[in-house]
């Protein structure tokens, strides 16, 4: 005869009694093919938080195993798509009848697409850190999805100053001149007598989170950062030739940026975006300059959304 095993979670009542906003599970690793808007399906290592609520104040617990076979279940044979998502909200509350109505799910990732360099078009990864969450709250669903886009950011101040220096360098150097003569001002121009100073700059990064629209049936992994790199101008590159870090030179001489001038950039761009009806987002310049960083957080302002 096998032996009846204690269900704790069934067979007991709460000490204390009380209902509770989530309880589930954080951490879980889970490799998972993920089906993205404008990308081919790609496998990624996620770590997962799965959550229901506990709406009944006397049941003792949740059944946890119910949740992880179900997410389980998406890893070996299903893809992380849209439709996934939701269906599995749907499964987290169908298992829990009478104990919950409300479902949670957060999945986070690496995300790696092919980037091009800016002039010789080799190609190279880069990893965007990414976040998918799914919640059923009072019936209502809720998708967010976050990145973190890095990029560099030039000091406008420091090449307003850097400017100065070069002029008074050319100033000291054909002091008393009434005309420069062209070949001699381009040789100068190419040395660092000539240009004196530069402007410093910082890996930055942009971290985004947006609420997709209800119209939105695909995940817009990729629209979301290429709107930010778009905006930004300056992203990180992966392969880089030397006409590539050149460009990238003048891409950042003519993107001069304060944390300020950067979150506007991105506010701009992503109130003009349809697939998002709210976003947050805080801009992090990782500055060279000081040890401490510049940064600057704004919403869309949706009333009873994202606060900043
Ligand atoms: N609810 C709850 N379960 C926990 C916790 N920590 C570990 N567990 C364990 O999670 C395991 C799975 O629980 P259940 O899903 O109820 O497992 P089960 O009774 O075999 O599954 P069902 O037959 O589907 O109810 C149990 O062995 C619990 O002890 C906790 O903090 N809360």
């Amino acid at each position: 005869m096998p032996t009846v095993m204690p269900d704790v979670a069934n067979q007991t009542q709460a000490q204390t009694e009380g209902t509770l906003d989530w309880v589930g599970m954080s951490n879980i690793e889970v490799p998972l093919m993920v089906a993205a808007a404008g990308a081919s399906e790609r496998p990624v290592a996620a770590k997962v938080e799965a959550f229901v609520n506990l709406k009944d104040p006397k049941t003792k617990g949740i059944h946890m195993s119910r949740l992880y076979l179900l997410l389980d279940e998406l890893s070996t044979n299903g893809e992380l798509s849209h439709e996934s998502l939701k269906q599995l909200l749907n499964d987290f509350i169908e298992s829990h009848k009478d104990i919950s109505n409300q479902a949670f799910i957060k999945f986070d990732f690496d995300y790696h697409l092919r980037r091009k360099s800016l002039i010789s078009k080799k190609q190279g990864w880069k990893a965007y850190p990414v976040s998918l969450t799914g919640r059923y709250d009072a019936g209502t669903l809720n998708l967010e999805l976050s990145v973190d886009v890095p990029y560099s950011s030039t000091c406008p101040c420091s090449a307003a100053l850097a400017r100065q220096l070069i002029q008074d360098a050319f100033s000291e150097k054909f002091a008393g001149q009434e005309t420069v003569d062209a070949a001699t001002m381009h040789e100068w121009l190419g040395s660092t007598e000539g240009i004196v100073a530069t402007p410093h700059s910082q890996r930055s990064v942009a971290e985004v989170k947006v609420k997709l629209s209800e119209n939105v049936t695909d995940f817009p992994i990729v629209e979301l950062i290429d709107a930010v790199e778009d905006a930004l101008k300056t992203p990180v590159q992966a392969a880089v030739k030397r006409e590539d870090e050149q460009e990238f030179a003048r891409l950042n001489g003519q993107n001069l940026m304060f944390c300020e001038d950067a979150s506007r950039r991105l506010q701009h761009k992503l109130n003009q975006m349809q697939n998002f009806r709210d976003f947050w987002l805080r801009v992090n310049h990782y500055e060279s300059l000081h040890a401490h960083d510049a940064v600057s957080v704004t919403t869309k302002g949706v009333p009873g959304g994202y606060k900043a």
